[in-house]
């Protein structure tokens, strides 16, 4: 399933065919804060830019199709948000041991209802792209991502076989995976860049000297953008969207002194690396020009220690999809407008609030909300995007 999920659903390959479907989503969030900053109203960021990494994430798993009139991209964010707040609820218990069961027996119902929606949701997608499959026949033009994974379910000679349950749960795990996830990213690289005005402006200069002031960054665009990259490197650096992830020893082992019995579960703090005052200068700083010098692009390749996306065989498949996301957004987003902070911490009020609710917990403690102040206005009908 990894090998179909990097080479296939998530390669650099579909992303390009799927370039579409973003900039479809990235408009219609455009747009919708365009009118907010036309009226002076106060945008809840944190809201909007979850519906565009939701909408976006879903609509490139599971087809634009299916965004249509059922709203299945609705469907599947309120499922997502609620299959947090479950996990999250779970996750709790676990840690008090005895209690995981207890937590399993409380919380039974809404995980039996999670579980049916997501299977009847699953299903019907499923049913629908057979049928399309059945309709055009094997040389289907514009397969999504589903389509190429039926056909690796239906073909009794591939080097993989799977069962329709494993495929569901396959896209459930790309679901759970990839929607929050990128909308938590995106949050933290734009309150980052609102708390640095001369990164922000640094970043606006590079996008206009690159682009020019006539039509809309593009995704192409990206490659000549190195200090947009340094910056959303710089902001996931210190704000990784998976702060922690596991791994189960296989051997004994010994790891820096202390013995390691085989079958032990190691939390891995990526926070904690890429935080680490051993490896990185002024670690809790935003200093987006760190990732322009060969020091740490060589520290970077030769040690574990930029680990947003984890490590080794069981690295993030979705590095591809999610950065196709935000660069994408957040290129436009400060290209176009200016950002006023509503109800910040800084000394005029004007800054995004990052201190954490406690340890390692990776939400803004509230809501990011601000008035965007139209900057340059690139999507109107006489510049089409
Ligand atoms: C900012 C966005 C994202 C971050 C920070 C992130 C981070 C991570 C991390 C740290 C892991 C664990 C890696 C490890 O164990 O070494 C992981 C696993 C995974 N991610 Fe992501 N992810 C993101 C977006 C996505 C997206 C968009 C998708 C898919 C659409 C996705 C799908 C997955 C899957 C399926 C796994 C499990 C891989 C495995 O067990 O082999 N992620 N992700």
């Amino acid at each position: 399933m990894k090998k179909i999920c990097t080479t296939e659903l998530l390669g650099t390959r579909q992303m390009k065919k799927l370039k579409n479907v973003r900039r479809e989503e990235v408009v219609t969030f455009l747009s919708k804060i365009l009118e907010i900053g036309k009226k002076n109203e106060v945008a809840n960021l944190s809201a909007e830019i979850l519906t565009l990494a939701n909408n976006s994430s879903c609509r490139m798993i599971m087809s634009a199709r299916c965004s249509g009139e059922d709203n299945q991209a609705e469907k599947c964010r309120g499922l997502v948000i609620e299959s947090f707040d479950l996990a999250g609820k779970l996750a709790l218990f676990n840690v008090i041991g005895p209690l995981k069961r207890i937590g399993m027996w409380y919380l039974r119902k809404r995980i039996a209802d999670v579980t049916k929606r997501y299977d009847e949701l699953f299903e019907n997608v499923l049913v629908e792209h057979e049928e399309k499959a059945m309709r055009e026949g094997p040389n289907m033009e514009n397969k999504d991502l589903m389509d190429i994974l039926l056909e690796v379910y239906h073909d009794k000679n591939a080097e993989i076989r799977i069962t329709r349950k494993q495929m569901k749960n396959f896209f459930l795990d790309l679901f759970t995976g990839g929607t929050n996830t990128t909308s938590d990213a995106i949050l933290w690289i734009l309150a980052e860049l609102v708390n640095h005005p001369a990164a922000f402006k640094k970043l606006r200069d590079e996008i206009d000297s690159v682009v020019g002031t006539e039509r809309l960054v593009d995704e192409a665009d990206i490659p000549n953008l190195p200090y947009f990259q340094a910056c959303v490197k710089e902001a996931m650096r210190l704000h990784p969207a998976v702060p922690l992830f596991d791994r189960v020893c296989r051997e004994n082992c010994r790891l820096a002194g202390y013995d390691i019995p085989k079958g032990i579960t190691m939390i891995i703090s990526t926070y904690s690396i890429m935080r680490d005052p051993k490896i990185w200068d002024s670690p809790n700083d935003f200093i987006p020009e760190r990732f322009l010098t060969e020091k740490y692009n060589a520290k970077e390749q030769n040690l574990q220690v930029y680990v947003p996306f984890g490590g080794g065989r069981r690295m993030c498949p979705g590095i591809n999809m999610t950065s196709s996301v935000i660069n994408c957004s957040v290129t436009a987003v400060v290209q176009c407008f200016d950002w006023k902070v509503v109800g910040g911490d800084g000394p005029d009020g004007s800054k995004v609030n990052m201190a954490p609710k406690s340890g390692v917990v990776k939400s803004l403690a509230k809501p990011f909300m601000a008035i965007p102040l139209l900057h340059r206005n690139l999507f109107s009908a006489k510049n089409p995007v």
